[in-house]
């Protein structure tokens, strides 16, 4: 843990564990935006952190970041296992997961969800357009074994969210710092390779 961070009671924990099938299997956290791999992007943030922490199930691409890196306890689980490794994997009592194909999130983002954090809160995220952003989102690390038992049920992460005292911020909190909401873009698709100028890891 590093004392003099921003958030040293929080890990930052970016979640990589996915196929990214809909980009033909590309390695989403090698993705480039104006110059920087995402995760290289994610990374620097993580300076603001106590720890950081990669969920990644097949990590030798992010090898040369030097992170601290699990895979999925359960595996086959999505992004809710990705989040289960997280809390089992903390040495904070808080995680902040992200996904680590979203290339604008910022500490000043992060600072609105970590200072919505209270003593009757398991978890705060964003709402936007009635849906929960759990991907932008932070938990308590003590969830693990009710996240761990939700996930026989093969739940969604909003799901998982809904059982527990979850804290949600409207998204004219993150518009606050962030006017156009980019910290919730996730590069999915080859639309949004264009629409977010993303450039493809060469193979
Ligand atoms: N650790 C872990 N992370 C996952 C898993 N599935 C998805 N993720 C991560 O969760 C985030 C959101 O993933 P998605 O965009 O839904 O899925 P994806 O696999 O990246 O992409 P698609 O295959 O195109 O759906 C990304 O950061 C993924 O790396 C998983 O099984 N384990």
């Amino acid at each position: 843990m590093d004392g003099s961070a921003t958030f040293p009671d929080v890990t930052l924990a970016i979640l990589a564990g996915g196929q990214g099938t809909r980009l033909g299997g590309v390695v989403k956290g090698l993705l480039t935006v104006e110059g920087r791999p995402v995760l290289e992007r994610l990374v620097g943030l993580g300076a603001s952190f106590g720890d950081v922490l990669l969920v990644a199930n097949a990590p030798a691409p992010y090898a040369r970041f030097g992170l601290r890196t699990v895979a999925d306890a359960v595996a086959g689980k999505g992004a809710p296992g990705g989040v289960h490794a997280a809390l089992g994997a903390a040495r904070t009592p808080w995680v902040f997961a992200v996904a680590c194909d979203m290339p604008f999130i910022t500490q000043a983002v992060a600072r609105v969800v970590l200072e919505a954090r209270a003593e009757d809160v398991d978890a705060v995220c964003f709402e936007r357009e009635g849906r929960w952003e759990p991907l932008l989102a932070a938990y308590r690390a003590e969830l693990v074994a009710r996240w761990g038992d939700a996930l026989a049920e093969d739940p969604s992460l909003r799901q998982v969210l809904s059982r527990f005292r979850t804290r949600t911020l409207p998204e004219a909190a993150l518009r606050a710092v962030d006017p156009r909401a980019r910290a919730l873009a996730n590069v999915n698709t080859p639309e949004d390779l264009a629409r977010y100028g993303v450039v493809l890891p060469e193979r």
